[in-house]
C-alpha cells in the first residue's frame, strides 16, 4: 500500500500510546501518535497516515462534539469523546453507591450530555422496597431510568435497551459487578473477547485493557468503560456542582446574596429548603462534600 494513504478513522480502543482505529470499512488498524501522548481518546476521529498494512500514524485530531472526563486526586482524564449520552449501570446487587450514579449525572450534565439510568437484577424482588425512593428520586432529578434484568430476562432487556441506543453513541459505565458486561454481552455477542483480542494483539496480557471500548451497535455505537469504583470530579468547578444540580440551580436566585455558596450563608434558600424537608439532606451532604472540596481547589490555586 502506498504510503501516503490518508483517510479518517475512529479510534476504538486506547492503550498506552498505541491505540486502534477502525476505518468505515471495518479494518481495524494499530494506531500510533507521534509526539503527543494521550491525546486520543475513545470515540475520536483521528486522521491517519498509513504507515504499514497494518498501521497508521494519527497526525491530527478531529474536533470533539462532547468530551467526557473523569479525574482522581491526581489528574483529570478524558474517558470519551463524541459520545451523545451516558448510560449509567447500577443495581442492588452488591451494593450499588448512590453518590456514585449521582456523580456521573452531574459529569454528564457539565459536559452537557444526557444521562439514562438503567437498573438492572430488578429480578432481586426483594430489593425493591429499598430501591424505590431511590430510583423516584432520579426520576425527580430528571433522569430517564430504566428497569432490566439482563441475566433472567435477556429478551426484555434487549427490546428496552435497543430503542435507547439505536442511531446513538452512548458510554456506559457502571460500578463493579452491576452486569454491565452481560448486557454489552447481550446486545453485541462476543464484545468481552474481542477486547481481549486487541490486548493480544498488542501482546499487553488481559489486565491492561483499562480505557473505554469501542463497539459499532446499530447504526450507533456502545462504548465500554471498565469498572471502576469511585467517579471522581476535581475536573469540577464550584459553579459546575451548583448548576449541575437541579435542586440547588432552581433556588439560588432566592437566596439573599447573588455569590452564596449555600455553606454558612444566611438567608439561604437552599439550606431553608433542607430545613423544610423539600432537599434531601443526603443530597445536600452529597453538594456539601463536593462544594468544600471545588472550594479548597480553587482557593488553593491562585
Ligand atoms: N441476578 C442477576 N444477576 C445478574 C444480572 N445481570 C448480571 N448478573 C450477574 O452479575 C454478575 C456481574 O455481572 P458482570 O456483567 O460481570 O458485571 P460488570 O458490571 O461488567 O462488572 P465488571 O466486569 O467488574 O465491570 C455476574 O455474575 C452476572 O451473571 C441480572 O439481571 N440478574
Ligand atoms: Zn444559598
Amino acid at each position: 500500500m502506498a504510503e501516503s494513504v490518508r483517510f479518517n478513522a475512529r479510534v476504538v480502543s486506547t492503550h498506552g500510546k498505541h491505540s486502534f482505529v477502525e476505518k468505515n470499512d471495518g479494518t481495524v488498524l494499530e494506531a500510533t501518535r507521534k509526539g503527543k501522548k494521550g491525546d486520543v481518546v475513545v470515540g475520536d476521529i483521528a486522521q491517519c497516515l498509513q504507515t504499514s498494512p497494518t498501521q497508521v500514524s494519527v497526525e491530527k485530531i478531529e474536533p470533539r462534539k462532547s468530551l467526557l472526563y473523569r479525574s482522581d486526586d491526581l489528574r483529570t482524564k478524558p474517558l470519551a469523546a463524541n459520545i451523545d449520552q451516558v448510560a449509567v449501570v447500577f443495581a442492588t446487587r452488591p451494593s450499588y453507591n448512590p453518590h456514585f450514579i449521582w456523580k456521573a449525572l452531574l459529569a454528564a450534565e457539565t459536559a452537557d450530555i444526557p444521562t439514562v439510568i438503567i437498573r438492572n437484577k430488578c429480578d432481586y424482588i426483594q430489593d425493591e422496597a429499598a430501591v424505590r425512593p431511590f430510583i423516584d428520586q432520579l426520576k425527580e432529578l430528571g433522569a430517564e431510568v430504566v428497569e432490566v434484568s439482563a441475566t433472567k430476562d435477556p429478551e426484555k432487556t434487549r427490546e428496552i435497551l435497543e430503542p435507547i441506543f439505536r442511531d446513538k453513541i452512548t458510554l456506559l459505565i457502571g460500578q463493579s459487578g452491576m452486569g454491565k458486561s452481560t448486557i454489552l454481552n447481550l446486545l453485541i455477542p462476543g464484545a468481552a473477547q474481542r477486547t481481549q483480542e486487541y490486548s493480544v494483539a498488542l501482546d499487553l496480557g488481559k489486565q491492561t485493557t483499562t480505557a473505554a471500548r469501542w463497539f459499532n451497535f446499530e447504526g450507533g455505537a456502545l462504548v465500554d468503560s471498565p469498572g471502576f469504583q469511585e467517579f471522581g470530579l476535581s475536573h469540577l468547578t464550584l459553579n459546575d456542582i451548583m448548576r449541575g444540580m437541579p435542586e440547588i440551580r432552581d433556588r439560588v436566585e432566592h437566596c439573599r446574596f447573588t455569590n452564596c455558596r449555600h455553606l454558612q450563608e444566611p438567608g439561604c434558600a437552599v439550606k431553608k429548603a433542607v430545613e423544610d424537608g423539600e432537599i434531601d439532606p443526603e443530597r445536600y451532604a452529597f453538594y456539601k462534600e463536593l462544594a468544600e472540596e471545588a472550594i479548597a481547589r480553587e482557593s488553593g490555586r491562585y
